[in-house]
């Protein structure tokens, strides 16, 4: 499920022409999906996808048509280490059991869709992906079957057996783990055979979610590594798999083609789950901090990418709360009627060559945002020194979470003097080049006085939760500074 909250002062409004996604229950959030190409094609999917009791709309712009909301990012952080995507009413999943029902927020007009399906880990419960206790109670439950795989409870364990932990997909990955030919190959490749057995899963569970995982962007495969991915996969699957279940629609098991198919659709669309911050036994994860799961998210793969991103999403897959694998996407700033939102597919601290290589590879365009067309002509020192670190995946690994703060005011003058270079911008900064870069209109930002009363707990905690790999951390002083007023506003009871 994508949760969508405006946490900004003014709603986002609609805009002609394009395609809209409307909430009509959260009054203030407009997400616009502007589709860079399949117009069409999208359409069709956003009303496939959408609620056919109408709750949600497919919403031509019509001027001030009121206030809404839609769904699109990846985040696309997919098989990025440490640091880096509500469904048909008609094919819902099973009923999810006691403590894992859906949120109360948009809980009735942005179902969770059957297809937001996960894979892979080691002490994560295999269907919330919650870290399991150590040893203490209440005891994590295996599987009865495999024992290999467990659960943080047995509501847990019987809900995966009926969507996610089948006694086929139990079967695949016990099969899986002893299969001799992925010895030596690469984690990437253990991923992806899990992600094809998930794929083949819910192609016999849910149907018509897999049909939504198909209408996903991304058909050929990008690059040599995915075709030759795809190949040994193929041969993988049809050497070690159990025959698919009964009820599959590939009685045969998946197609080559239909294996390129699924992977590039993985490559575009999944995000990543980290890992926690902290490890089991309390201490604090040493070194990188690696993804946990991936998912699908259909409605959140239609955000489409900027550098410089206006909204950024959240997980927090730890929470005891329901719904703790739902995805929240939060607005950055206010921002303009019509604006497309847009997510950052990747930590907003890599350079301008980090970042076209990575979107060119990954996910196949070349971008030019406003930040790139800017970035594009600096100088090769200028963008050096834009990566966090050493690191240059950029996941912020070994990032000084207060390094924001240690600017100095030489430094700000510094930014200051760039300013124009970069206009559009509200701020950004890289603790590399300690280098911040502030809207023009905002002098006195590092000084803001936050309002009374203004508890910011959550929020910080919200920025703490994620900040090793979510943008938006790197912003969090400057944000609260500057946007001390939206922060101020209540979280409206939802709890994370
Ligand atoms: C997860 S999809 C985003 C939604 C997608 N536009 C759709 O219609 O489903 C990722 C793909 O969208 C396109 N895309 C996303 N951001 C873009 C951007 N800033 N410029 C050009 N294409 C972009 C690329 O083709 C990318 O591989």
């Amino acid at each position: 499920m994508v949760k969508l909250l405006n946490l900004g002062r003014r709603s986002v409004g609609l805009d002609d022409g394009k395609v809209n996604v409307v909430c009509s229950q959260t009054s203030s959030v407009t997400l616009v999906v502007k589709q860079h190409e399949h117009r069409d094609e999208i359409k069709k999917r956003i009303s496939r996808a959408l609620d056919p009791e109408g709750t949600l709309k497919l919403a031509r712009t019509s001027g001030n048509g009121g206030r809404r909301s839609s769904a699109p990012e990846p985040r696309r952080d997919r098989r990025q280490r440490a640091g880096p995507g509500g469904g048909p009413a008609a094919s819902r999943r099973p009923d999810r059991p006691e403590g894992l029902s859906h949120p109360p927020l948009l809980r009735s007009s942005l179902h969770q869709t059957t297809a937001s399906f996960f894979f892979l880990l080691f002490f994560f419960s295999r269907l919330c992906f919650r870290i399991l206790p150590p040893s203490s109670s209440p005891p994590a439950v295996p599987c009865p079957a495999c024992a290999r795989h467990a659960f943080c409870g047995p509501g847990c364990l019987s809900a995966a057996a009926a969507i996610s932990h089948t006694p086929w997909v139990c079967q695949a990955l016990s099969r899986l783990a002893a299969c001799p030919l992925l010895d030596g190959q690469p984690v990437e490749r253990h991923v992806l055979a899990r992600f094809l057995i998930a794929a083949c899963n819910l192609a016999a569970v849910s149907p018509s979610d897999f049909q939504l995982l198909l209408s996903l962007q991304g058909r050929e495969a990008h690059g040599d590594d995915t075709v030759a991915a795809a190949r040994f996969l193929h041969s993988l699957l049809a050497s070690f798999c159990p025959p698919p279940p009964p009820a599959s629609p590939f009685p045969q098991g998946f197609s080559l083609e239909m294996i390129v198919a699924l992977l590039s659709k993985d490559k575009l669309n999944a995000f990543g789950l980290m890992e926690p911050v902290s490890s089991r036994d309390g201490g604090e994860v040493d070194g990188e901090r690696s993804v946990r799961a991936y998912g699908i998210y259909p409605r959140a793969s239609f955000f489409n990418h900027d550098c410089l991103p206006n909204a950024c999403r959240f997980d927090y897959v730890d929470s005891a709360s329901d719904g703790n694998t739902d995805i929240i996407v939060r607005m950055i700033h206010d921002v303009p009627q019509g604006r497309e939102i847009r997510l950052s597919y990747f930590p907003v601290n890599l350079n301008y060559a980090n970042r076209q290589r990575r979107l060119l590879e990954d996910y196949g365009f070349t971008c030019d945002c406003d930040r790139c067309k800017v970035e594009a002509n600096w100088s090769d020192d200028e963008n050096e020194h834009d990566d966090i670190g050493e690191d240059n995946d950029g996941d912020g690994e070994g990032m000084d979470e207060d390094a924001d703060e240690q600017m100095s005011r030489s430094e700000v003058g510094m930014a200051e003097e760039k300013e124009t270079d970069f206009p559009h911008a509200y701020f950004f900064i890289s603790s590399g080049g300690r280098m911040m870069r502030r809207k023009p209109t905002e002098k006195r930002i590092w000084t803001s006085e936050l309002p009374p009363n203004c508890d910011l707990r959550d929020h910080v905690g919200l920025a703490y939760t994620t900040w090793l790999y979510n943008p938006i951390v790197l912003w969090r002083k400057l944000w609260i500074a500057e946007y001390s007023g939206f922060l101020c506003q209540p979280f409206r009871g939802e709890k994370n």
